[in-house]
């Protein structure tokens, strides 16, 4: 069997969500947000490495912590130095992602049975019309329609072959803090990266509504949990 880690990023402030103390304690569902998607990677991998805010003592049984970085490709840099020699496959997973599933993990390290395959990330084919638009003289004026099919709105978790990882993240720091997702290292690259259908209510925690929409989601699915 070849060996797993998760890498979770959990050092964000959460600017955005605008809470009292870093976005992954928050408080969801009677937890801090970290706690559930942990939960579920306890459960499918072997190691588990969460990078943390610098001041947020953390413990949990069987993993193991390191600093975060400035930005999140410097935590998921921090994360993977600290990862157990024996795993092939790196799993990266936002702690602003607590609706993660083992079904999701499942799919993603599936995918990575291909030999052909560097990355296979989770992703929900967008379903809107989207729009691209400039800000011009006080206006948002659109610019064109774009083609829905071949649009997909991008999670976590992502799965990596390890040595492919680690040759993206060995790039200068600002190659690495201009990246909103470490698959784009990978296609930047050359890497061939697949895409893992998974829902969208795989949401990412980034503003109060969220928080409120994955308050919502969590209650119901705990209440359909046997
Ligand atoms: N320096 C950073 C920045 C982000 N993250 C993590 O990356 C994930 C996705 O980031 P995002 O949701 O954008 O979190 P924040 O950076 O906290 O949000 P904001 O930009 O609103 O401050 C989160 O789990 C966050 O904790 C991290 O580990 N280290
Ligand atoms: C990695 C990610 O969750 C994929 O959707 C996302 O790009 C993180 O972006 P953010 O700018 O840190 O919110």
């Amino acid at each position: 069997m070849t060996a797993t880690v998760a890498l979770v990023v959990a050092a964000g402030k959460g600017e955005r969500l605008g809470s009292d103390g870093p976005k992954a304690f928050v408080v969801l569902g009677g937890r801090p947000m970290l706690r559930w998607s942990l939960e579920v990677l306890r459960a499918t991998v072997d190691d588990v490495v969460v990078a943390l805010p610098a001041d947020t003592p953390f413990a949990a049984d069987g993993v193991r912590t390191v600093p975060g970085g400035a930005e999140r490709s410097h935590s998921v840099r921090n994360a993977l130095a600290a990862a157990p020699a024996q795993a092939e496959l790196v799993l990266v997973h936002d702690a602003a992602r607590p609706l993660l599933t083992a079904a999701i993990v499942a799919d993603c390290l599936a995918a990575m049975e291909d030999p052909s395959v560097d990355a296979a990330i989770a992703a929900a084919a967008v379903t809107d019309t989207v729009k691209e638009a400039d800000r011009v003289d006080g206006q948002v004026r659109v610019a064109g329609t774009l083609d829905r099919s071949r649009l997909w709105a991008v999670q976590t978790p992502q799965v990596f072959r390890r040595s492919v990882l680690e040759r993206v993240l060995a790039q200068p720091d600002a190659v690495l803090a201009a990246a909103t997702d470490d698959a784009s290292l990978v296609e930047a690259a050359g890497g061939t990266v697949v895409l893992v259908p998974s829902p969208r209510t795989n949401l990412k925690v980034t503003t109060p509504e969220d928080l409120q929409l994955a308050e919502l989601l969590l209650t119901a699915r705990e209440a359909a949990t046997p």
